[in-house]
């Protein structure tokens, strides 16, 4: 429980107005308290004793997702959102080129809105987006904090059509906030605010391959012009944002296949789900029996696989000091509706019933990565941080009982 301080504490009934558009009020009815910021009623919850007001903090739980641009974010966001249910579409009436996605449980704000440098001023500097002096570190922390804490902001706009910083938007606190982008846990402020944190590292051999795939067949861009863009952002990628892959609490490494002796195409992938051990409230997944070192080939009877063929191999391993374990898909599935047979192999997916991630893979089978592992753990992981803000949310919903108690 933390004790919060407000600018104005002024009674209201549920009919009244807030007078001050910018500040933070309370508002008292009968037994109960509300937070107004902006306007905008809020979640926390709180409770009197003589003197003080105890707020719990909202019940907002953090995931960061970190990846270089052009990493599979934004497929993964869909794919998360999805084991979530309903839709999830940019603000209601807001600008039309928000880089956020709302949806009844979910809101993933993009952290590229904290840019402070615009391409121009970027561009003056001579400082790439990936450089921390090109964003606003401060208001990053202090706008995750709030909307943690149950207090809706007004999150600046980054504007990837015109370069520029738009006006902001409201976000309200959803149920899940997800931060994505460049630098989640770059800061360890924001680092510190999250529940749960996921790196997408992708090879650079792949990344080249998925960056030609969709700047030249999407975007226009020549091979030349993709290949400079790549390198004159290494440097940066180097320095800033690969380095964020040793606080995740998973990672999903993407690399060329081993099936292949040579495989200089980057289409068959070769994919480690990498899962700390001892993160609260997150159980890794395994293969067959926890602990153990495994390797399995599926094929046969009930995988149907053509050339190359398909690899599993699961075991305990160290990453960056820490104790993890960790998943491996090495090629890619012919049919996916017998991916039930591997599902069925796997214990901690924390699925609600038999073959809910085929059934989502199933769903979503037209995305990109559907067919091997990066779908697949992307998928795992989705069902995983649902895990998390439930056992989270169930815990929260007992604190106020054991205080009682107390
Ligand atoms: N798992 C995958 N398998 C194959 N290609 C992929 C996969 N994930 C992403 N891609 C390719 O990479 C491109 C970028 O994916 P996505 O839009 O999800 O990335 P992003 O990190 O959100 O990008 P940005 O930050 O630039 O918006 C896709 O158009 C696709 O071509
Ligand atoms: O890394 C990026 C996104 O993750 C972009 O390069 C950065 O946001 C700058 O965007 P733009 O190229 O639209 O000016």
């Amino acid at each position: 429980m933390a004790v919060c301080t407000f600018y104005t504490l002024q009674p209201l009934n549920s009919s009244s107005s807030i007078s001050s558009p910018t500040k933070t009020h309370i508002g008292f009815n009968q037994n109960q308290v509300f937070l107004y910021t902006n306007g905008a009623k809020t979640t926390s919850s709180c409770r009197f004793r003589t003197g003080e007001i105890t707020c719990s903090a909202g019940d907002t739980i953090v995931i960061g997702l970190a990846a270089d641009s052009g990493c599979g974010k934004s497929t993964f966001m869909r794919r998360l959102t999805s084991v979530f249910g309903g839709a999830a579409s940019p603000p209601k009436g807001g600008n039309p080129d928000s880089n956020t996605l709302i949806s009844d449980t979910t809101t993933v704000i993009c952290l590229d809105d904290y840019h402070s440098l615009d391409r121009t001023g970027r561009k003056e500097k001579g400082v790439t987006a990936l450089d921390p002096r090109a964003n606003d570190f401060d208001l990053m922390y202090e706008q995750v904090k709030a909307l943690k804490d149950g207090v809706a902001v007004q999150k600046p706009i980054y504007n990837h059509v015109s370069g520029l910083l738009d006006p902001p938007e409201l976000i309200k606190p959803p149920k899940i906030l997800v931060i994505e982008g460049l630098h989640p846990m770059y800061d360890e402020r924001v680092r510190d605010l999250l529940d749960f944190s996921i790196y997408l590292d992708i090879s650079n051999e792949v990344k080249f391959a998925w960056k030609i795939q969709r700047d030249m067949a999407e975007r226009g861009h020549s091979l030349e012009s993709i290949k400079a863009s790549i390198e004159a952002r290494k440097p940066d990628f180097d320095a800033y944002i690969d380095p964020q892959k040793q606080y995740a609490d998973a990672v999903i490494e993407v690399l060329p296949t081993r099936l292949i002796p040579d495989d200089d195409e980057g289409k068959v992938l070769r994919v480690k789900l990498i899962m700390k051990e001892g993160v609260k409230y997150f159980d890794p997944v395994y293969l067959f029996d926890e602990g153990s070192t495994i390797s399995w080939i599926p094929c046969g009877r009930k995988l149907t696989c053509s050339y190359p063929g398909i690899k599993f191999a699961y075991g305990p391993d160290a990453y960056f000091g820490h104790e993890v374990s960790v998943l491996e898909m090495d090629g890619q599935f012919d049919r996916l509706d017998e991916l039930i047979y591997v599902e069925s192999h796997l214990s901690n997916i924390s699925t609600k019933f038999y073959g809910e991630i085929t059934q989502q893979m199933l769903k979503h089978a037209n995305f990109p990565g559907s067919n091997n592992g990066t779908g697949l753990f992307q998928t795992i992981v989705g069902m995983k941080i649902r895990d998390l803000f439930e056992q989270i949310a169930a815990n929260k919903a007992l604190a106020p009982l054991e205080a009682t108690k107390a």
